[in-house]
Formats: C-alpha cells, structure tokens, sequence
C-alpha cells in the first residue's frame, strides 16, 4: 500500500535589479547596496514532503549546474529554519526550476524563500513575515526581497527593504546565456575597476521611483542602471551584442540583472516582448530569450495536500 505523506508547495519569484548602485566593498567583504526590485514571473516550485529526515531532487532548465549538497539554498533555508523554531523534523524537498541558475535573477534565493514558506506550513511553525524577513536575510542578499516579492527598495546588503509606489504592469524579456556568471566574481571585477569609490546615493533615483508611480514604461526604460554592468560585460564581452541588439529590437531600455548575465529588456507590451524575443533568437545573441512581467507577488504557499 502507498503512503501519502503530507505536502505543500510554495512558489517564488525570481527578480531585476531595475536600479543597482554599489558603494565600496566594506570590512566584511560585502558592499553597500541602493537598488530597486522587482518580482517577475519567472518563478520556482518547491514542495516539502514530510519527511524524517532532509533530502532534496531539482529539476527543470539548469538543474544540473544546482549542488545537491548541504550547500543548497533550500537545505540552507530548511536548517535555518528547523534551528530558529527548535523543530526537529526533516523534509523531502523538491525544486522545479524556472529562473536561469546563475544568471543574476536570484533563483538559489527564490528557492530558499519557497522553502521558507512551504516548510513553515508543513511544520505549522506560523512564523510573523518579520520573523520569516529575519531568516531570510541570514541565508543571502536577495532572499528577503524573493520572500517579499511586489517591487522594492533595497539597502545595506540588498536585505533591507522598503516597498515602493508602483502601478501598471511591465513587459519584459529575458536572454538567456549559456554559461552563468558567479555573483562574488563580478564584485571582484568591480573591485578592481576601482568603480565602488563614487558616493553611494542616499537614496533610489527620484526619476525610476516617478516611472513607477505612474506605471511609465517608457520613463522606466530611460530610467534602468546597473553599476555592476560594466564588470559584468568585461568577464562575458559578448553581452555587449545582446544589449545591442535588443536597442535595435526596439527595446524601451536594456540592463544587464543584478551581476549578470540575464540581459533584462524592457517592452512596451506582451506583444512587443514576443516580437523583441523572436529578434533575439534570430540574432543569435543569446541561449533563448523568455518573456515574463512583473510586479508579482513574493514566496507564498500554492497547494497543500494533507496526505
Ligand atoms: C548582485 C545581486 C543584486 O541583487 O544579485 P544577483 O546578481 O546575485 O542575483 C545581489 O546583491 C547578490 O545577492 P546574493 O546572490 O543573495 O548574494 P549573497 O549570496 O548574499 O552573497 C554572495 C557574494 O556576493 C557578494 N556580495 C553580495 C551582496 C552585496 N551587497 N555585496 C557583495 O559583495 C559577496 O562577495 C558575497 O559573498
Ligand atoms: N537552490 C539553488 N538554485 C540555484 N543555485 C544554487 C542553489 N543553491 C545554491 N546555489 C548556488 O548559487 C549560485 C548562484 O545561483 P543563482 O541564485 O541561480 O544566481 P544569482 O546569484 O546569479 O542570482 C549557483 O551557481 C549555485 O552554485
């Protein structure tokens, strides 16, 4: 006889840096952060399976570049989370993929605040969103903002948030490149451009934060930055022709995400997004191109089965 063990699956959501300023690198090795979020639909799947012991199964596009080890991001998060509750229980934990891995869209920290989310209904932990908020920021930069989701401000590491005014909903398309970038590689880049030494400003860009209040593609698009850009195009020069072409695609603004090298292409409708992607693909200027939109909302619980 099969025995069905209880489960719940949780979803949440990759991201664009739609701004990124960086300051200097500090003591600790990490660097100061003004930078606005936004969640788009390129989301991850995990569902926790009650289990007496962790184990952990990815799948989707990029699983084989994921470690299945105790560094895993989801194991991370179960861990961080059995030890702030006292819990002692484990989990099967099982990932489905769909944000690029290493491509600079926070899809090892969307799978941590799924888990999160999904464990903290499995074990009827009932965590506050602070408490929940804390953990996250514990595991990674980018995990309170994949538990958050909507678009937000983020400062010191990236961990501290505000949620920002925005209306309307945003095209965009996403190319893909083969081989990723390493996030801690691209700060040493940009390190050692010397480019952390101008003033860190105090706070988003007056005009990005405008756009988004009046839900203005194309002052958003005239509005994207990226200070980790520069690096990013040294250490994978072909980028360079992506943001190319997708300017002569008609693009209302192109950003490379985060630390690359997901190249983030602002449309001005999901019409336009899909004829962008197609000129892309033609091109030959990247791995695939995929369309998605955002603000979506961050990690939350999709299904439940009571076994
Ligand atoms: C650059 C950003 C922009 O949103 O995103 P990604 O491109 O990774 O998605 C983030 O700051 C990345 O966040 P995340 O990937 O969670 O970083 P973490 O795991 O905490 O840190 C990985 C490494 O990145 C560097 N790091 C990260 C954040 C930060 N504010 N300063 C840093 O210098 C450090 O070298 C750190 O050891
Ligand atoms: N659950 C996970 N999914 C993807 N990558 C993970 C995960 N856990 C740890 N990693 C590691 O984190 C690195 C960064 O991956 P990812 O979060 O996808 O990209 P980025 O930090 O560029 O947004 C990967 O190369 C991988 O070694």
């Amino acid at each position: 006889m099969r025995v069905h063990q209880r489960s719940v699956t949780a979803r949440a959501p990759g991201k664009v840096n739609l701004s990124l300023h960086v300051g200097a690198r500090e003591a600790d090795g990490y660097h100061p952060l003004v930078t606005v979020f936004q969640a788009v639909s390129l989301v991850e799947e995990v569902t926790a399976t009650a289990a007496p012991t962790f184990s952990l199964e990815v799948s989707g596009p990029g699983a084989e570049h994921v470690p299945l080890d105790g560094t895993n991001l989801a194991l991370r998060a179960a861990h961080a989370l059995a030890e702030r509750t006292g819990v002692r229980l484990g989990a099967r934990l099982s990932i489905t993929k769909g944000i690029p891995v290493a491509g600079g869209m926070a899809g090892g920290s969307a799978d941590a605040a799924a888990t999160l989310v999904a464990l903290d209904a499995l074990w009827g932990t009932a965590l506050t969103r602070p408490e929940l908020l804390d953990v996250a920021a514990g595991l990674g930069a980018d995990v309170p903002f994949c538990l958050q989701g909507h678009t937000a401000v983020g400062v010191g590491r990236g961990d501290v948030l505000t949620a920002a005014m925005a209306q309307g909903e945003f095209h965009w398309v996403f190319a893909l490149r083969a081989q990723g970038l390493s996030t801690p590689e691209v700060f040493r880049r940009f390190d050692e451009r010397g480019s952390g030494l101008a003033d860190l400003p105090a706070e988003a860009d007056t005009a990005l934060m405008a756009a988004l209040r009046a839900g203005d593609a194309v002052r958003l698009g005239e509005a994207l930055s990226n200070d980790l850009q520069p690096a990013a195009l040294e250490l994978a020069p072909d980028l360079a022709g992506t943001v190319d072409a997708a300017r002569a695609a008609g693009a209302l603004g192109v950003v490379v995400s985060g630390s690359g090298p997901t190249v983030a292409v602002l449309a001005r409708s999901a019409a336009h997004a899909s004829s962008i992607a197609a000129a892309l693909t033609v091109a030959g200027v990247c791995a695939s191109a995929v369309c998605a939109s955002g603000p979506v909302a961050g990690a939350r619980v999709v299904q439940e089965h009571q076994g």
